[in-house]
Formats: C-alpha cells, structure tokens, sequence
C-alpha cells in the first residue's frame, strides 16, 4: 500500500508544541520582561549557571498554569501546520495528548496470509455499537413489567414507525455480536496472539465474552414470552445444584421463581449494569490493541511470511469500515427477511411448552448438563465447565512456549479438542430440537 511506504502527511505531523518546550525550560537570565509572576523563575537552583540558550520565550508559564493567549509567546504554535481551525483549535489545548495520537498514527497492521482474521475483533465492535443504539430506541417505548411487557414489546413490533426493524436488528445483532466474538477468540486463539506481551489482552476479552453472553441471556427474557420465560426458569435452575447455589438463583430470580421481579432484576442487568461493566473492560482492550499493535503468527517475521504492513490509520480502518458495511448488509437482510418470532404472552401458571431451549451460544453448555443426568452428574458437569473456563481464561499463563516465541502445537490441539466440544454439542442440540418442530 502505497501509505506505507510514505512519510506521515505534513498535516498528520504538526509543528512541535513551542509551549510545551518553553514552558518546561527556565527562561534566560535577562530575557524580556516576565508575564505572569514565577513565570520566569528558573526551575532548579543550577539553572542560573546553564549556557545562555537563544532566549526561551519570555512569557513561557510553568506547565499547568493557564494563560490567556494574549499573555502566551505563541498563541497558536500550530499556525504552520496543515491542521483545520477546528483540528488546530484542539490541538493548542490538548497537546499533551499529541505523542499518543502520534503513536496511533504510527501503529501498522502486519498483512499476511491469515490477516483476513484480525476483521472480526472490529466487527464485534461494530454490533456491538448497533446494539447500544438500538437498545436505546427500544428503551424509549420498552416497559420493564410484569403486566406491560409483552404488550410494550407487541406495540414497538406492530405501530411504532420501524420499530420492527429496531427490534429485528437488536436481536439479529446480538447474535451476529456473539458470534463474531466466538470467531475473534478462537483466531487470537490459534495464532497464539495472547502470547507475550498480551495476556491481558486474552483476560480481557474473555471477560467481554462473558459479559456479552450475559447481555444474551438477560435480553432473552424482556419480549416477556412463553419461550424466554420457560428457557429463562430453567437456566436460572442450573446453579441450584452448586453449594450455595440457591442463594445465587434466588437473588437471579428475585424470589424462588421466574416471576415480574425476575424480569426487573434482568432489565436493570441488561441495561444498566452490563453495559457498564462492558464500556470499562472494553475500553481496556481496545487501549491495549493501540499500545502493543496487532502481532502476527509464531515465526512469520523469521520466515518472510510478513508481506508489509497496513498503516491502521487511515489504511486498515478504512478496511475494517468496509467489513462493517457487508456486516450491516447481512445485519438487514437477516432482520427483515428472517424476522424472530413474537411468541405469546408469558403465563406462569401455563405448563411449559415442548422444546424449551435456550439461545444457540448456551447450547454446549446445554447438552452438557442434558449428559450428565446421573446421580451428582449436574454438579459434575458444572465443575467441569467452570475449571474449563478457568484455564481457557488462563492459557496465556499457562502456555509458556508460545510467550518465548516457540510454536506450541499442545495449546493448538487443546484449541481444537475446545472447538470441537462446541460444536459438537451445539449441534446435537440444533438436530434434536429441529426434530421436535
Ligand atoms: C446499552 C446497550 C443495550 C440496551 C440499552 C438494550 C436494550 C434492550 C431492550 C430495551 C430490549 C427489550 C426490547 C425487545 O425485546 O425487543 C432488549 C432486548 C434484547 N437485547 Fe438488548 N440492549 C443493549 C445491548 C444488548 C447487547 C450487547 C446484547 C447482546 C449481545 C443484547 C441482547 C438482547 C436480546 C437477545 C434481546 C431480546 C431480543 C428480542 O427477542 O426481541 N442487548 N435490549
Ligand atoms: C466486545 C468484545 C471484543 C471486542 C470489541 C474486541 C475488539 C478487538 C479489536 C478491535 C482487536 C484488534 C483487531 C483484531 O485483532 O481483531 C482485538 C484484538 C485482540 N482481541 Fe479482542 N475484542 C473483543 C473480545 C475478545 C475476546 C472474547 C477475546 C479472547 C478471549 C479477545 C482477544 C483479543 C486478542 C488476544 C487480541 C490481539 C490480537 C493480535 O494482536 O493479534 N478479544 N480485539
């Protein structure tokens, strides 16, 4: 790409921030008539004794100090530069910030022949975006009650004007979001990008998963129909088998059953709590892909495998935009021409229809349980599953070979035999529930 072979624009690096310089040096003995009181005291007690350097503009304020522009040496140190107004009018008050963006203006993103793998962190981030805005359109006409839910959620789908739409694309989206995650985690997973330097980056994405999981979850129950609240009764079940775990499905619950507290406890979590918890932990992330780059396979650097670099900015954001477009394109097509169902009101008293299940990404989890239905097998597989989550959370501590750049073929074989238990499981659930239809 021909960016990457070019400096960065004139514009893109501005000139140096005098202020800054001048602020951080003493002003010459002698120099011209100070502006501000303490302007031009020396910093340090050896100051004096430095060689007369051209005289540091007169008027140079310790950093912090603010001084109307009138009083400063160059109102606009960025005059020079090929910056907007609005850019240069930014710049002259957060300079500090300039070594960062000049950082990610730096920042390149190695091409090779799995590159096509690093677009689906982007796209996670994308439906997750969609999810924020269309949850807050849903939010304006969606009553968290009882008695008004469903009847909310039938008026957002048949008159308020495209509410269908918000609500299709709110639900295909969350599917679309998780699913790109899933594929996110397991390509990171196989290029062992979780290596050194970036457990953390590892840790927190998989804490992103699960938060998202847990949006899935809590979501599924406000249409406030048949199926999420019977699928809603028996997942909020599972933990009761675990010490101390009628504890958590009460507190899940807001009370011994699935009930109109139940629905307040999942809304306040849908849409207060978790979106807090995921705005944090994403921010950590996303910071993390700008301060360590994007890392590319075990030996490829070695092997010339690496085919040039992608400038991020403009180069592979621009990329990453047009994976966004095809993304919302399928996000569309899905919504109106495979709309989800409406269902029926939730009646607690009615006995629970055949084929309860939970949402598509439970599924493994799902079968497990449905296989282990001996005698303790529940708790059984609940242990399984959590130590599973542990140390998948862990791998990058526990693979050592791949944080000293050594190719690690038992965490790829682990990734396979992890993958295959999904999908195996996911499928069994997919064959035998579609039977019942
Ligand atoms: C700040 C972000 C979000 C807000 C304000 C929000 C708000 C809402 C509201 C008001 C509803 C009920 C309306 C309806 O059922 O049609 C809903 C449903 C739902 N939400 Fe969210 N949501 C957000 C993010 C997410 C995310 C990130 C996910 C998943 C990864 C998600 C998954 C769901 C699901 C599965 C439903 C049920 C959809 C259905 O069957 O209609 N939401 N959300
Ligand atoms: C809301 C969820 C998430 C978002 C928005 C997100 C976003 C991103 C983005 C934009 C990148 C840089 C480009 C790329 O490699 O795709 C990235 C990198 C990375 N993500 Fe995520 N991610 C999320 C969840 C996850 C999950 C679930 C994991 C794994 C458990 C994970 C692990 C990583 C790792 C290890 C990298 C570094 C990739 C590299 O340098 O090659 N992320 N993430």
């Amino acid at each position: 790409m021909a960016e990457n072979t070019q400096k960065p624009a004139a514009g893109s690096a501005p000139a140096k921030p005098k202020p800054a310089a001048g602020a951080a040096k003493p002003a010459a003995p002698g120099a011209a008539k100070p502006a501000a009181p303490g302007a031009a005291k020396p910093a340090a007690p050896g100051a004096a004794k430095a060689p007369a350097k051209p005289a540091a503009p007169a008027a140079a304020a310790p950093s912090g100090v603010f001084k109307p522009p009138v009083d400063r040496p160059d109102p606009n140190p960025f005059k020079d530069s090929k910056m907007s107004a609005v850019a240069g009018w930014f710049q002259e008050r957060f300079y500090v910030l300039n070594p960062i963006i000049d950082y990610l203006k730096h920042k390149e993103v190695p091409k090779h022949r799995l590159s096509f793998w690093y677009y689906f962190g982007g796209l996670g981030l994308f439906f997750f975006i969609i999810q924020i805005l269309t949850g807050l359109l849903l939010l304006q006409y969606y009553k968290p009650t009882e008695t008004d839910a469903f009847a909310s959620f039938l008026f957002i789908q048949g008159e308020v004007p495209f509410g269908w739409l918000l609500r299709q694309i709110h639900a295909w989206s969350a599917n679309l979001m998780i699913m790109m995650l899933f594929i996110h985690m397991f390509s990171t997973f196989f290029m062992k990008s979780y290596r050194k330097p970036r457990e953390l980056m590892w840790v927190s994405g998989f804490l992103l998963l699960v938060l998202s999981l847990g949006f899935g979850f809590t979501g599924y129950l406000l249409p406030w129909n048949e199926l999420a609240f019977f699928a809603t009764q028996v997942g909020t079940e599972v933990p009761k088998v675990a010490p101390g775990g009628a504890f958590l499905v009460e507190i899940l619950r807001g009370g011994p059953e699935v009930s109109g507290e139940t629905l307040t406890r999942m809304f306040s979590l849908h849409v207060v709590l978790l979106p807090g918890l995921v705005l944090l932990v994403l921010t950590a992330h996303l910071t993390m892909v700008q301060i360590l780059g994007t890392s590319a396979p075990i030996g490829y650097k070695e092997a010339g495998l690496i085919k040039g670099y992608d400038k991020f900015f403009p180069t592979f954001l621009a990329k990453d935009g047009i994976g966004w477009l095809i993304g919302f394109a399928l996000l569309v097509y899905l919504a109106v021409v495979f709309p989800w169902e409406i269902g029926v009101k939730a009646d607690a008293l009615a006995s629970a229809p055949v084929g309860i299940k939970p949402e598509w990404y439970f599924w493994a989890q799902f079968q497990l349980l449905k296989d282990f239905k001996f005698e303790g097998g529940e708790l059984l597989a609940i242990i399984l599953f959590t130590i599973g989550g542990v140390v998948w959370m862990l791998v990058p501590f526990i693979d050592r070979q791949a944080s000293q750049e050594k190719k690690s073929p038992i965490f790829t074989v682990f990734g396979i035999l992890v993958l295959a238990f999904l999908l195996i499981n996911t499928y069994r659930v997919y064959a035998e529930y579609s039977m019942l239809k």
